[in-house]
Order: structure tokens, then C-alpha cells, then sequence
């Protein structure tokens, strides 16, 4: 659905993008991860055809960008940055006005072109914000306006650059079930964020961009395979480390006893061998990288520190600002 070779942006000195080879396949919900400045608007602006590569190749939808622009923007909807829309218009007004210059606007009808509005206002929980302009909307509002925009033209593939910005927990939930419903239905997603829980919770598939170089692209199940350690919690710490020996790669206290990492697939055997010795196992399961742990290793291998927004260790849904979480987060590492 989007492949690019080598893309490529300069603007004088700075290089915003720099050799990018992306490879979205249809039916991916494609997470394009990175920290403010990375270089992602830019790259999404190269696909849509706003902005023109320095150097590399971009297609969509099987077409080269930017000059099969007119055949392939009929069947993407994109949010870039903010959706434009005339302040003093409603929502709704605007709706009618963008579809009507769309490509379908001359074809449909104007009572198709309102239950499409009215359809796409529905999915994106604006339907009962009548007659408000769009002046008076919270960000988080012109956010769905403007998804609402993008799912006018019944797109084939959603191009979103920082969809959930400005939106509340509640509406960061909304949207994302609505993208994966879309997804359920066949639309192919690409959305940009700089907020590893956001793609780790939705997404199929993860690339990471680091000061405009693509780091990492994978499927998020491989990134996310067991490591082949058993994670095991336990009341009787010191018993179940002498029983197992050299096979305990790590251990630490935790609440009700300690956590011992132990080098072994088979979480069931291991059950049962601390159990018939007489180890009270509190949980036990196969250890499994996080979307951070490997978002960290990628950008150690790269040489560089990158500062995506990850969840605080602190407590649930708490974050701050990702550079401080990360160093913090190494220097934890450090004393341990
Ligand atoms: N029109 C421009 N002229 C000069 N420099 C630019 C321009 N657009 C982007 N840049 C620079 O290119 C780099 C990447 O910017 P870009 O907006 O693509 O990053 P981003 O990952 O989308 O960040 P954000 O999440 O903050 O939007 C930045 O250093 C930015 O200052």
C-alpha cells in the first residue's frame, strides 16, 4: 500500500528524512513511531505528494508519488497536522462543503452527500454538535472533525499524522476503536505518533524513526516474541533460586517475595518443579519484550538516544516528558 526507497528530505542543512525505506502492507494498522522532530510529518507530507523528496522514491497504492497524485488521493484519507476548516462554519457545513469538492461531489447527489456527512459526523462522535462553529471546537474536536473529512471519500487507506493529539483518555479510546473497526472492515491504516503505548496497544506493524532514519520495521508479534525467559513470582524466592541454580539469569524483591528470571521456554515444567519442592508460585509466564525494550535496543544499536513519550514506571497512563523518563529509566538500570 506504501513503499518508499531511500526518501529522502533536506531542507538546507537540516535532514528532516533521510533514506527511508517504509514497506506497508494492506490490512496493517502501520504504527510510525517517533519523537517530536523525527521527521514524521515530513514523510507523511512526501506520501500524500505535499511536499517533494530530495532524493528516493515514494509509491501509494501502487503508484508513484507525487505524480499519480489525482489517481491515488480519491482513495486515501489523510489527516496532516490539523485539518483546515472555515472557523465560522459548522462542522457539519464543512463536511458538506469539502465533500462537495471531492471527487465525488460532481457524482453524488446532494441527499447522499448528506447521509455521508451525516455518516462520518456519527462515527466520529460529532453527530449531536449541530450547530456550534468550528471556532468554538477543543482541539480534540477539530481532530475528529477532520478524521471525519478523511472518512468522506470511503478510503481504502487512512493516512493520519498524530490522530489522538489533543484528545481526552476517553477520546484517544474512541478514535482507536474506530480505526480498528475500519481496519476490521479492510481499510489499511498508517498513523504517526510519538507515544509508544499508542502504538503498542493498536498496531500490527511498528517502524521507528530516529532523527529522520527509519531504525526499525517489523511486525509487532515478532518484536513482541517470547525471549525464551520464564518470568516467575514467587513467596519463597531463596528456596526456588537454590533449586534452579545457573538457570536464574536475574533476581530481585518484590512484593510478596521476589522475581526471578529464569532461562527456560517451558513454563509449565518449571511450575511444576517449584511447586512439587514445595515453592508457593505467585504468577509465572513467559517473558516478552515491550514495544520500549526494543525501541530502546534499536536506537542503542543506532548510536543515538531517542525521545519518544513511554509510560512512566511511576504508576498507569502517567508519563512525562520521554527523554527524562529514558534517562531516568538508565540510571534505575544503573544502581540496580
Ligand atoms: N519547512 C521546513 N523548513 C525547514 N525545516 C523543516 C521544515 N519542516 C520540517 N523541518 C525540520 O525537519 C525536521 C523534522 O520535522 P517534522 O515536522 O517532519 O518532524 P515530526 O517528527 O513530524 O515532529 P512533530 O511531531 O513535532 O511534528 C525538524 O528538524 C524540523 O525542524
Amino acid at each position: 500500500m506504501i513503499r518508499t526507497e531511500g526518501l529522502t528530505k533536506r531542507y538546507g542543512r537540516v535532514t528532516a528524512v533521510d533514506g527511508v525505506d517504509l514497506d506497508v502492507r494492506e490490512g496493517d494498522v502501520y504504527g510510525f513511531l517517533g519523537a517530536n522532530g523525527s521527521g514524521k510529518t515530513t514523510t507523511v507530507r512526501m506520501l500524500l505528494g505535499l511536499v517533494l523528496a530530495t532524493s528516493g522514491t515514494a509509491e501509494v497504492l501502487g503508484r508513484p508519488m507525487p505524480r499519480g497524485r489525482a489517481e491515488v488521493l480519491p482513495q486515501v484519507g489523510a489527516l496532516v497536522e490539523g485539518p483546515g476548516a472555515y472557523d465560522g462554519l459548522s462542522g457539519r457545513a464543512n463536511l458538506r462543503l469539502f465533500d462537495a469538492m471531492g471527487p465525488r461531489g460532481a457524482a453524488g447527489g446532494r441527499r447522499t452527500r448528506r447521509a455521508r456527512v451525516e455518516e462520518a459526523l456519527e462515527r466520529v462522535g460529532l453527530a449531536g454538535v449541530d450547530r456550534r462553529p468550528v471556532r468554538a471546537y477543543s482541539l480534540g474536536m477539530r481532530q475528529r472533525l477532520g478524521l471525519a473529512s478523511a472518512l468522506l471519500r470511503a478510503p481504502r487507506l487512512l493516512v493520519l499524522d498524530e490522530p489522538t493529539n489533543g484528545l481526552d483518555p476517553q477520546g484517544i479510546h474512541e478514535i482507536r476503536e474506530l480505526l480498528l473497526e475500519l481496519n476490521r472492515a479492510g481499510v489499511t491504516v498508517f498513523l504517526s505518533s510519538h507515544l509508544l503505548a499508542e502504538i503498542e496497544q493498536m498496531c500490527t506493524r511498528v517502524g521507528v524513526l530516529d532523527r529522520g532514519r527509519l531504525v526499525l520495521q517489523e511486525q509487532l508479534d515478532v518484536l513482541q516474541r517470547p525471549t525464551g525467559r520464564t518470568e516467575v513470582l514467587t513467596a519463597d524466592p531463596t528456596r526456588a533460586a537454590e533449586l534452579l541454580g545457573g538457570a536464574v539469569e536475574h533476581r530481585a524483591a518484590a512484593p510478596g517475595g521476589g522475581r526471578l528470571l529464569v532461562r527456560t521456554d517451558d513454563a509449565a515444567g518449571l511450575n511444576r518443579r517449584l511447586v512439587e519442592a514445595g515453592c508457593r508460585v505467585l504468577t509465572l509466564a513467559p517473558e516478552r519484550r515491550t514495544l520500549e525494550d526494543v525501541v530502546l535496543a534499536a536506537a542503542r544499536g543506532s548510536g543515538d538516544r531517542p525521545g519518544f513519550r513511554t509510560d512512566d514506571d511511576g504508576g498507569p497512563g502517567a508519563q512525562r516528558d520521554g527523554g527524562d523518563a529514558l534517562a531516568a529509566r538508565r540510571a534505575d538500570e544503573g544502581a540496580a
